[in-house]
């Protein structure tokens, strides 16, 4: 995250972000990946397993034309009045942004709604037990699925249309609604149910399709040309499963010598150019993720589900004679819920997954208290812990240097869920630091 590394790194966007001692410092610069031109091929693209026979991008890269992303902070959660509005001055220079969504009650038939443990004190701040928590936005219960993609999804689309690697995170207590605010139900992806359940992901997709159509209306001189390449994976236990093909079980992380980008092997790649390529991905990796029926949740997610979608434009530029090629690389990711041992009653196989869960989370917890203190202190660490967790190894890209990230906290109203309601909070407010 930009804004947790430096204030040096978040006014100098073309020049690498200052890594904090202990591990290669080529890791954190802006990923070449991402913007470049030229004649070197992207070796180190993360995106293609080493084995991939597609054509060397540098090959139609005849002359060296490096172009930068724009800084692109400003138009973060530009959200109209009616949803959202988030104050300028929080949101407007941070590369993270934290929204909270309040799930409705849960409600048990015959009987009336118990009084909610907290409440949205205002467009960007929640209270409970007498403390008041400040965020980019807060959405309550009330908020629609098309409310909450206006608030994430259009500045998600903008980054990586601008080359910068992005994400959503949805995070919270297991039953919070982070699958169903990310995804929506199946039903609704598959067009069988009402449309205006559909989660982020298909949302984002719609938009990103049709931003990509408007730009290459926009920039005729230019033949703009892009090309979306997705892949969807589960981390269970601490093990990675493509779930476009989850027969291939217990994939490896590798790090590119050369770009020390980080790609998972053999992990299935589709392209995709509308809704009719992206929707079966959704439905097929989600209908393989691994659900279970916990004491907290009838479905409850055991994994952390990431799907990613390169994005690459080619444009050319006719005067001069040259291309130059951008590329992101865009996370949507689902968290599996946090949970208390105790209060789940969890035995057998769930109190191993519910451990390697919290383990996981509290290693992506550390991580973010570190880099939130490494952009404090403005000191160099000694090291980063990316490792300690496939997911923190696996997801460095988007958790440091020069990305973007949108952190969703999820939290149930209900008086039984406050401490772990308090608890994703506290974790909120430390990614907002
Ligand atoms: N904002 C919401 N509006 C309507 N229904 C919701 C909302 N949030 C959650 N739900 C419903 O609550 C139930 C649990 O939500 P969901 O499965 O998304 O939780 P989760 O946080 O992903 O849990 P887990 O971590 O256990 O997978 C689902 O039936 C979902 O449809």
């Amino acid at each position: 995250m930009r804004s947790l590394i430096s204030e040096h790194a978040r006014h100098s966007p073309a020049r690498p972000a200052p890594f904090p001692g202990g591990e290669t410092p080529s890791r954190r610069r802006i990923p070449k990946e991402n913007v470049y031109a030229g004649t070197a091929p992207p070796s180190g693209d993360p995106y293609r397993s080493p084995s991939s026979t597609a054509k060397p991008l540098g090959d139609i890269t005849p002359t060296l034309n490096l172009t930068l992303p724009p800084r692109p902070l400003k138009r973060k959660l530009d959200v109209s009045p009616a949803v959202c509005p988030r104050p300028e001055a929080e949101a407007a220079d941070s590369g993270v942004q934290v929204v909270v969504r309040i799930r409705p009650p849960r409600s048990v038939e015959g009987e009336e709604a118990p009084d909610p443990c907290l409440c949205r004190t205002s467009a960007n701040s929640v209270a409970i037990q007498g403390q008041t928590f400040t965020f980019d936005a807060v959405a309550d219960a009330a908020s629609t699925q098309e409310d909450f993609f206006t608030l994430v999804g259009p500045p998600l689309v903008e980054n990586c249309l601008a080359g910068l690697n992005s994400s959503i995170f949805t995070y919270g207590q297991t039953g919070s609604g982070k699958t169903y605010t990310m995804w929506g139900p199946l039903s609704a992806t598959s067009g069988d149910s009402v449309a205006c359940e559909r989660g982020l992901a298909p949302r984002v997709f719609e938009h990103l399709f049709a931003r990509i159509k408007q730009e290459q209306g926009k920039h005729k001189d230019k033949e703009l040309i892009h090309s979306c390449t997705c892949s969807f994976l589960e981390i269970y236990n601490e093990q990675i499963t493509d779930l476009l093909d989850p027969m291939q079980k217990n994939l490896q992380i590798r790090e590119d010598v050369k770009t020390a980008c980080v790609y998972v092997e053999s992990l299935t790649k589709e392209s995709v150019s509308t809704m009719k390529d992206v929707t079966p991905l959704l439905l097929k990796g989600l209908a393989n993720r691994r659900t279970e029926s916990t004491s907290a949740n009838a479905d409850s997610s055991r994994s952390h589900c990431v799907f990613t979608c390169v994005i690459k434009s080619e444009s050319k530029n006719l005067e001069a004679g040259s291309n130059s090629i951008r590329m992101s690389r865009m996370n949507l990711v689902d968290l599996a819920g946090s949970e208390r041992q105790k209060l789940t009653h969890a035995a057998g196989d769930r109190l191993k997954e519910a451990g390697n869960i919290n383990r996981s989370l509290s290693a992506l917890g550390n991580l973010i208290n570190i880099l939130a203190e490494i952009s404090q202190s403005g000191k160099p660490w000694q090291h980063v812990p990316y490792r300690n967790s496939k997911l923190t190894f696996l997801l460095q890209e988007s958790l440091g240097g020069n990305a973007m990230l949108a952190m969703i906290c999820t939290v149930s109203p209900s008086e039984s869920c406050k401490s772990e309601t308090l608890s994703t909070l506290r974790f909120a407010q430390r990614a907002k630091l």
